[in-house]
């Protein structure tokens, strides 16, 4: 089974998001991609990458993605948190890093921790 990376960001970090995915794009584009729908819709505009859109973080994007690592479907989640603003479904971000500790499932929440991500080929090994 081919699992899937995930990328999320918040409003305020949606910009490095894309400009990210764009810089990443040949090793992106090489994997199954899963985002919270408005992240999705700008990295699949602004990035070019095919990308399956879930909920938007706050109706519930952030669980579902939660839900898919505890099953076992998720190799990476990219996640560019903002920690400047107070977010109205936090509980759903902390259920999402908690449930990526249980399984051991790498997260990044900035840019520098993706790019290790990106660069440890563990993504390769999917
Ligand atoms: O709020 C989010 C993650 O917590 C992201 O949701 P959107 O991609 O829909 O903006």
């Amino acid at each position: 089974m081919q699992k899937t990376l995930v990328l999320i960001a918040h409003d305020n970090k949606k910009l490095a998001m894309v400009q990210w995915a764009r810089r990443h794009h040949a090793c992106l584009s090489r994997h199954k991609i899963q985002s919270t729908s408005t992240t999705g819709q700008l990295l699949q505009e602004g990035a070019g990458l095919k990308v399956e859109c879930l909920l938007s973080g706050p109706l519930g994007g952030d669980a579902q993605v939660g839900a898919l690592v505890a099953s076992g479907q998720i190799s990476a989640v990219i996640f560019f948190v903002d920690p400047l603003t107070a977010m109205p479904h936090d509980p759903d971000i902390k259920m999402l890093m908690r449930i990526c500790d249980v399984h051991d499932v790498p997260l990044a929440t900035n840019p520098a921790t993706a790019e290790c991500i990106l660069r440890s080929h563990l993504l390769e090994k999917e």
